[in-house]
């Protein structure tokens, strides 16, 4: 389905990114793409659609190589992948409605997209994902009404109105609690099993990724140290991925927020009695 080959990024300032990534991702498959920060994570998934151009290698969306695309053809090709990302990206001012059918735009008619007129079977399509992401009593509020967990939820609604091939998901939970966190990646997982969808999810939280995908890979300074399931995730593992000192401070991170998390329902138990 999406087949990246020895691809590598080096930005003009020098930095590189990406060093020789290569990568498959069947179709149904939800991927995890963990690394400290800098590792290239963002820089990967951005250069599967272009929006960053990747230095050399190939990126295969079933047999197109989007790399090779000249502009008219890669806008008609990026239709293909869906993207979802941390801040949401939502019109504020627009309802979730709009939103949602703002992902038909690459599909309609420049004129229908300048009158936001859009073909009734799209508005249909529109009603039935906001039901899927449990907002259908939300259609007409206005985005800056929701909250980050509804807004992402319009997130995923509006990359999937474009009837995606591919999702591309930039750390979609990162702006979120933990438990709207986890309701976010069980409703992202279910929407892929139920579609076929495959989807690589740039995600920071080590325990999210473990629980919600089904293959990781590791990316360290812009190279693949890992890439197997997420019960392969050995201390050893993520020493490799992380370093000695930034796995030790994530893993005592991780242990005060779930004290902190269990306090907190303590107090909330306590406080029903
Ligand atoms: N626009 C840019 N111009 C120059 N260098 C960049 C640019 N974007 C990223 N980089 C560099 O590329 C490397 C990889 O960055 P990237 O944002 O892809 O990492 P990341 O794993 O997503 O990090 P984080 O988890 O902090 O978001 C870093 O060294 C970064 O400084």
């Amino acid at each position: 389905m999406l087949r990246i080959e020895h691809l590598s990024k080096t930005y003009r300032t020098g930095d590189t990114a990406l060093s020789d990534v290569s990568l498959e991702v069947p179709k149904g498959q939800i991927l995890g793409l963990i690394g400290p920060s800098g590792a290239g994570k963002s820089t990967l998934i951005r250069c599967i659609n272009r929006l960053v151009e990747p230095s050399a290698g190939a990126v295969w969306l079933g047999d197109v190589n989007l790399v090779t695309l000249g502009k008219a053809e890669l806008r008609r090709q990026r239709r293909r992948i869906g993207m979802i990302f941390q801040e949401y990206a939502l019109v504020e001012r627009l309802t979730v409605m709009e939103n949602v059918l703002s992902g038909r735009l690459g599909y309609v008619s420049f004129w229908r997209s300048f009158t936001r007129r859009f073909p009734p079977q799209d508005i249909q399509r529109a009603f039935a994902l906001l039901d899927r992401v449990g907002l259908l009593d939300h259609a007409d509020k206005r985005a800056d009404a929701l909250s980050g967990g509804q807004r992402q939820r319009v997130g995923i609604a509006r990359a999937l109105a474009q009837d995606p091939e591919l999702l591309l998901v930039d750390e979609p939970t990162a702006s979120l609690d933990p438990k709207t966190s986890r309701q976010i990646m069980r409703l992202l997982t279910e929407i892929c099993a139920e579609r076929g969808l495959p989807a690589i999810v740039n995600i920071h939280d080590v325990p999210l990724a473990q629980q919600f995908m089904q293959r990781i890979v590791g990316l360290r300074a812009g190279r693949i140290v890992f890439d197997g399931p997420p019960e392969a995730l050995t201390h050893e593992v993520l020493t490799r991925i992380y370093g000695e000192e930034d796995w030790n401070a994530m893993k005592r991170g991780d242990e005060e927020q779930a004290r902190a998390e269990a306090e907190a329902r303590e107090r909330m138990e306590a406080l029903a009695q």
